[in-house]
């Protein structure tokens, strides 16, 4: 496992920022840290770097205890901040070489060339860091948190400021480190861009980790309702009666003169039973289609509502 934490907490005076966290990522998985703003994914993080004290609770990274060698620890990390620490006056080269020393990279010159290629930075590396656009500064920091080769990365917000371009060249960035054996831990408020790339996903809320699964999991927590449109010959009232009676079906519309949209409890497949309490009051199904809820669908920002939906198994269990 390369990142334990237990019963991590940490207060500022009466706020919970971070409430009996037990967070488990093993290595070579990408870790989705998901929440709202103010959840405490970026107290979490900074936790992990030795850079926040926890108030109280444990942290082991690598297998050993983060307090016992924090900086050796720390090498191995890269960090993705929301604030980027970049220095302005310098240009992008001459920063990243400056890191580069910093850290002794071995074959820094290569590394840097490939970053920058690969980002999109390359003809840009010359200019000064402060003329910069947010996404561009998105970008150095990137570079700047893999240059080292880290073994872990933890990127709190990484695409926030970057066109859908850039989202998904970064998104390629993070998939080719892991499959070099990379851990990554991606905290996000946006789900789309974790959503292909997350092996797993926790949901962080109030401090406290609300929901942790696969993809697909949360996937099918989140269709507890599911929706089904049917397009009939013509539909009457006895239809409509026939349908509602249906074991499951919640709710029955008509938003046009031969269409019925319908929705169900999640679960057994109800079609075959609606087709025939249609065929049975007089009715003809031309067609059927349920729609599947994805997760960007549902929620491209976590709120409330969706984490509590998301929430009911692991608060059932
Ligand atoms: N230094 C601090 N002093 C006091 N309160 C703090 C401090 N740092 C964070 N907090 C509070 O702790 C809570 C968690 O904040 P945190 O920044 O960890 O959330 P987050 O999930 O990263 O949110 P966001 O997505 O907005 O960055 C918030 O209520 C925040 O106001």
């Amino acid at each position: 496992m390369i990142v334990r934490t237990q019963h991590l907490t940490k207060r500022y005076g009466s706020l919970v920022a971070v409430d009996d966290l037990e967070l488990h990522v093993d290595e070579g998985e990408i870790y989705g840290f998901l929440g709202p703003n103010g959840a405490g994914k970026t107290t979490t993080l900074m936790m992990l770097l030795g850079l926040v004290q926890p108030t109280s609770g444990e942290i082991w990274i690598f297998g050993r205890p983060l307090a016992k060698d924090p900086l050796g620890i720390r090498r191995r990390i890269g960090v993705v901040s929301e604030s980027h620490y970049l220095y302005e006056e310098m240009t992008a080269q001459e920063y990243l070489e400056f890191f580069a020393r910093l850290y002794q990279v071995p074959g820094a010159r290569r590394r840097i060339d490939e970053l920058l290629e690969r980002l999109g930075l390359a003809e840009r590396r010359g200019q000064l860091v402060g003329g910069y656009s947010k996404g561009m500064k998105q970008k150095l920091s990137i570079i700047r948190a893999l240059l080292h080769d880290p073994d872990l990365l933890l990127l709190d917000e990484p695409v926030s400021s970057l066109d859908p371009y850039g989202v998904r060249q970064v998104r390629d960035l993070i998939l080719e480190e892991n499959r070099r054996g990379k851990t990554l831990i991606i905290s996000s408020h946006i789900l789309s861009e974790i959503e292909r790339t997350c092996h797993r996903v926790g949901i962080m809320h109030r401090g406290r980790l609300l929901a942790e699964d696969t993809m697909d999991g949360l996937r099918q927590r989140l269709s507890a309702e599911q929706h089904l449109e049917v397009e009939l010959e013509r539909v009457d009232d006895g239809i409509v009666q026939a349908v509602r009676s249906v074991d499951g079906v919640t709710e029955v519309e008509q938003p046009a003169p031969a269409t019925l949209s319908i929705r169900l409890r999640s679960g057994a497949d109800l079609r075959p039973l609606i087709s025939r309490s249609i065929a049975g009051a007089g009715g003809v199904v031309l067609g059927m289609r349920t729609r599947e809820m994805s997760l960007e669908d549902a929620f491209v920002t976590i709120t409330e509502k969706n984490i509590s939906l998301l929430a009911q198994e692991r608060v059932a269990s």
